[in-house]
């Protein structure tokens, strides 16, 4: 399956700007308005109703509300398009419950008629008693997760699953990709494609799927791996934005590197693009800026939910032409510059802290963006221990580049989406220093924005940025190298070709991985190197074959290396 990104901005019929092809359209002719906000496109004011939109109107509230009925009109319009979640596993089960949860209740809190209604019809179906019914399927391999999810769920009394949208047996896969991918998977195919295939008929336009899933475990690697191949082949024009929660370093399960290596290399075929919370990360997040004592999963979720809410609430693109966008998956695969080898995605908030700290505190939008900026430089996913020392190297400078903490973050692309008060003052141009992106794409378009004047979840003021970078370089690779040192050893391995998957599979699964973390360090090498076509690849330099480092066969020679840090040649 080919995925470039002019393809998979076709996906589904929708009239995506992939704005790599597409620029934007020139600044000429904007209303007073759009002087203001840098933001309406021409084409929103033409469809604004008379003078929607087209008056300075200094009050923020005002404003919001000459807006509304701007967006309100544009609406009227077009349908929505709506996003299908699979639930996969204990994780994608508990994760997926808090994101409808965040999403559903932000919706509700608002007082903006039309932001409620994009969010709502986006991720949920109104039934004939007019209750909301998450647009969802849940899978598991047992029962107990899901039960637990569907009554949490009523139990709000905000929103519910579907009585019927679920799937679920008497045993999990024990922790073994093989087994959820091999035999769960096929196994219950029918059934699953049943369940998805009524949930598609039900929306009148299908954005595509997000399935959530771990993966470190049996069930929502193996058959959320499984079933996102099946989604790839019933509906090819889809998108499909895989949403993973990686384990802990130190974590509970013994193959967790196995199970990941497997699920991320196939995934890596199927998937548009792969959107990654570390649960180390998250787990820092609850303690150090939630100052939460005793985390559990429950609180991991929720941050993940906030996060990931902030990236799929309505939100204002300088595509979607003044009213909210109507394409969440493809605007941002467009935005992010998704490709076959570059499609892990990691995102981080700001700002982020106890609840009971929100109506204290105030924020202002160039201390957020200052801080948000450092974090994606430095590799920070929170704030708070933000290394400040960490700063884009000169453009002509050679530099040298390795993994090691401190190092600078290259980007390929960013999302930088805010959200709430005074949202169109805010000065984004750190944002857009060429220094942070590799020189392929220009700065004004590896850099997306997107707005929204509507505060969420609780906060005055937010930002969310997803990144297409190194971020999940490291983890990767340590990933990787684990498995790899267990795997060379044969630990386990039985385990999995007693369901099918060979030694080959495996070498197969290390030879692609191999071949994006390679792709990811190449973001950084100096352009010097890269126009003399020096054969550059991770951990060994190979002579002028750079092919060979990733030939699984020489994989098998050669044991993995630690990264090698490059200098440029004088
Ligand atoms: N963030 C988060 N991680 C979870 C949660 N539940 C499990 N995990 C992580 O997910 C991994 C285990 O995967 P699970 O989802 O429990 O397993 P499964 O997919 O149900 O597979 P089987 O148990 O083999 O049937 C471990 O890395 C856990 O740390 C959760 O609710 N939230």
């Amino acid at each position: 399956m080919s995925n470039t990104p002019a393809m998979a901005a076709s996906r589904s019929g929708c009239c995506v700007t992939d704005r790599r092809y597409n620029r934007r359209p020139p600044p000429h002719g904007r209303t007073r308005t759009a002087a203001i906000t840098g933001y309406y496109t021409e084409q929103a004011h033409c469809d604004a109703p008379q003078g929607g939109g087209n008056e300075i109107v200094d009050n923020q509230s005002d404003w919001i509300d000459n807006q509304e009925r701007v967006i309100d009109a544009l609406h009227k319009k077009a349908l929505i398009m709506s996003v299908v979640t699979v639930q996969l596993g204990q994780c994608g089960n508990q994760v997926g419950q808090e994101l409808f949860d965040v999403i559903c209740s932000d919706a509700r809190d608002v007082h903006r008629k039309t932001y409620r209604t994009v969010s709502c019809e986006r991720f949920f179906r109104q039934t004939t008693q007019g209750d909301l019914e998450a647009r969802a399927v849940l899978i598991d391999m047992e029962p107990k997760v899901i039960n637990h999810s569907m009554s949490k769920a009523a139990k709000s009394g905000r929103w519910r699953y579907g009585e019927t949208s679920h799937f679920s047996q008497k045993q999990g896969s024990g922790n073994n990709w093989a087994n959820g991918y091999c035999v769960h998977g096929p196994r219950h195919r029918d059934a699953v494609e049943e369940l998805v295939r009524r949930e598609v008929e039900h929306c009148d336009m299908l954005a595509g799927f997000i399935p959530v899933m771990s993966v470190a475990g049996g069930t929502g690697s193996g058959v959320g791996t499984f079933v996102t191949q099946c989604l790839r082949d019933v509906y090819p024009s889809s998108f499909v934005l895989n949403h993973l929660t990686w384990p802990y370093g130190t974590g509970e399960v013994i193959v967790q590197n196995y199970n990941s290596v497997l699920t991320l290399a196939h995934l890596y075929q199927l998937s548009d693009a792969i959107l990654v919370h570390e649960n180390d990360i998250v787990h820092k997040i609850c303690s150090q800026l939630l100052k939460i004592k005793q985390i559990s999963f429950s609180d991991i979720n929720r941050v993940i939910a906030h996060q990931l809410g902030g990236v799929l609430q309505p939100t204002l693109s300088t595509a979607s032409c003044g009213a909210y966008s109507r394409h969440p998956i493809g605007e941002l695969m467009s935005a992010l510059a998704c490709h076959p080898e570059y499609k892990l995605l990691s995102v981080c908030t700001i700002p982020q802290m106890a609840s009971s700290s929100i109506p204290f505190s105030t924020f202002s939008w160039p201390a957020l963006l200052k801080h948000l900026r450092q974090m994606l430089i430095a590799n920070s996913k929170m704030e708070g221990g933000i290394d400040w020392q960490v700063c884009p190297p000169p453009a002509s400078a050679g530099r040298s580049r390795s993994l090691s903490a401190g190092s600078f973050n290259t980007s390929l692309a960013n999302l930088l989406i805010l959200r709430g008060k005074d949202v169109y003052s805010a000065e984004t141009g750190g944002f857009e220093d060429s220094a942070i992106y590799t020189s392929w794409l220009p700065p004004d378009e590896a850099l997306s924005l997107w707005k929204s004047p509507v505060p969420f979840n609780k906060y005055e003021k937010s930002a969310t940025l997803v990144s297409n970078s190194q971020a999940l370089l490291r983890p990767l690779d340590d990933m990787v190298r684990k498995a790899w040192n267990m795997f060379a050893s044969r630990a386990y391995i039985h385990q999995y070709v007693k369901f099918g998957i060979s030694e080959e599979d495996f070498l197969d699964s290390f030879t692609s991985l191999e071949q994006v973390i390679s792709s990811y360090s190449e973001l950084q090498v100096p352009q010097l190197l890269q126009s003399l076509g020096v054969a550059l690849s991770r951990g060994v330099y190979d002579g002028d074959d750079k092919v060979a480092n990733h030939d699984k066969h020489h994989l098998l020679k050669h044991p993995r290396q630690p990264v090698v840090i490059l200098e440029d040649p004088k």
